[in-house]
């Protein structure tokens, strides 16, 4: 999908650059809290955010806050892809909280939407029929609820990164904040680049001064009547899941898909089997697909060598062909990294288990390249010590350290003065950083391209002002009154 090269975040024209063009309504006004509900329907799992904010208030920034969240339990919707009316199915357990979460004579009120993103991308890729009946799926279960459906769509890479972009920055209040007295201001303070690292894709989206040369990458954003160049790419296939799949089939490869493999990224004392099937079954990978059964099992032993591992895993990206100034990796053009920069997601999940398990500081570069070192030297039996409940994950920290090593670094241009500015962190508050309610704020019409009006406001403060003298006037004359009745009193005596 290509965007328009200038546009707006409440402009019907961007929304209609999709085939499913959705329609914009504003959200419902009536007294007490607004609701909305969006489905994050990731590749690795769908998880729902029910959003409130107050309904007078909704132009203001900061005011939409996280309500409350559920977990579907479960895979993502693209892997209903062969039994799709179940991703519907799955989607009931959450609705129904959300029955629950959302006052009931708000339900009709209460807009509710879903978002797919890289793990739908990749099916609509590999065929887009099967997409297609995931999507009318799901739309069939949300239809069957109260609330006001406004439509089920795959975001693309571009909306997936502007919008996690626009959620860190409207729950920091970077594009305007109410001043005390009501009035708008406009901080001072620079926006906050977003990093989001998913399952099947990851995203880079940043504020610049420089010229983005290729417009692809170029989004021209005018919000609170303030204008924003903004660069952002997605790389599909740089998901977590997918870059581990990716790895697999790389040292399948170059171990000519023996019967056993040695995995220099999974711990000393970890082995495992797996169906060639389960690392072919992507897009990502269907290129390097061998002519073998497919049903064959091949045995993967772990040698944890983190110098290898790197080896490998820095296979994952071409550094070499760039027909730009500079790109970051495989021929994507990418300005120099400038400003704080928020990582969210996966990176960090594995940033936090560097920190928190492997207990090691995270600040330069070579930090996460020794903790990623050291994370590849811990045996198995170490590992599960550490950390017995995250048994799951362990085997792949090493391999996922070592990629977000190399991304940032040498993908992104991270160095030693700019890397200390990511804040590895998943929520803001109480509301957690991702692309969903940047997302419903679009649809919702809540980020107007012009700056407020005053009116309301000035109308509000005058009176307050009023309220203000009436108290201090009468206060004043009761005191006065006060001290002339005793002086009265006191002369008489
Ligand atoms: N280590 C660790 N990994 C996690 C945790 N929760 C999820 N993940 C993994 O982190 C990766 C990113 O998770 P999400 O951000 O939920 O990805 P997603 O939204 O499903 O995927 P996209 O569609 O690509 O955005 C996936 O591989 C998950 O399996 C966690 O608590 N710890
Ligand atoms: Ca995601």
């Amino acid at each position: 999908m290509l965007l328009q090269s200038c546009w707006t975040l409440t402009g019907q024209e961007w929304l209609c650059t999709e085939p499913q063009c959705l329609p914009l309504v504003r959200a419902g006004t009536a007294r007490g809290p607004s609701y909305g509900i969006v489905l994050d329907a990731g590749s690795s799992h769908t998880a729902m955010f029910v959003y409130k904010w107050p309904a007078d208030k909704e132009n203001d920034t900061g005011v939409v806050s996280e309500h409350s969240m559920c977990d579907v339990e479960g895979p993502g919707i693209s892997s209903y892809s062969l039994n799709p009316p179940a991703a519907g199915t799955s989607l009931e357990h959450c609705l129904n909280q959300a029955l629950r979460d959302v006052p009931k004579e708000k339900h009709a009120g209460t807009p509710l939407y879903l978002g797919a993103t890289a793990g739908m991308r990749l099916l609509n890729i590999a065929d887009p029929h099967v997409s297609d009946a995931v999507l009318r799926a799901v739309a069939a279960t949300l239809k069957m609820y109260p609330f006001d459906f406004r439509g089920a769509k795959i975001l693309s890479g571009e909306e997936e990164g502007l919008f996690g972009w626009v959620t860190a920055n409207y729950l920091l209040e970077n594009f305007i904040k109410r001043g005390w007295l009501g009035e708008w201001i406009q901080p001072q303070k620079k926006t906050l680049g977003a990093m989001d690292f998913g399952g099947a894709s990851t995203q880079i989206t940043f504020e610049t001064r420089d010229m983005i040369e290729d417009p692809r990458n170029k989004m021209m954003l005018k919000l609170y009547g303030q204008a924003y160049q903004v660069y952002t790419h997605s790389f599909l296939c740089y998901g977590r899941d997918q870059v581990l799949k990716r790895l697999l089939s790389k040292l399948l490869q170059a171990e000519s898909y023996q019967a056993t493999v040695s995995h220099p990224c999974w711990p000393v004392g970890y082995n495992k089997s797996l169906l060639l099937s389960s690392v072919y079954d992507s897009p990502c990978t269907e290129k390097e697909r061998p002519s073998l059964a497919f049903n064959t099992t091949v045995t993967l032993v772990g040698t944890g060598i983190g110098k290898l591992c790197a080896l490998h895993v820095s296979k994952l990206f071409d550094f070499t062909n760039c027909s730009f100034s500079h790109c970051s990796f495989d021929g994507v053009f990418q300005p120099k990294v400038s400003g704080n920069f928020i990582a969210f997601s996966a990176f960090f999940y594995t940033v936090d288990f560097i920190q928190t398990v492997m207990g090691r500081p995270v600040h330069l570069p070579s930090d996460l390249k020794d903790a990623a070192e050291t994370v590849c030297a811990t045996s198995w039996n170490e590992l599960l010590q550490k950390a017995p409940k995250l048994e799951k994950r362990l085997p792949d920290y090493c391999a996922v350290s070592t990629f977000v090593y190399l991304l940032t670094t040498k993908g992104y241009s991270f160095n030693n003065h700019s890397f200390p500015n990511i804040a590895f962190q998943k929520k803001a508050g109480e509301t957690s950083i991702g692309w969903a309610l940047g997302y419903m704020l679009n649809l919702t019409n809540m980020i107007p391209a012009e700056k407020p009006s005053f009116h309301k406001s000035m109308l509000y403060n005058c009176w307050v002002i009023l309220i203000l003298l009436f108290v201090v006037t009468t206060l004043t004359s009761l005191v006065t009154a006060i001290c002339l009745f005793r002086y009265s009193k006191s002369s008489i005596i």
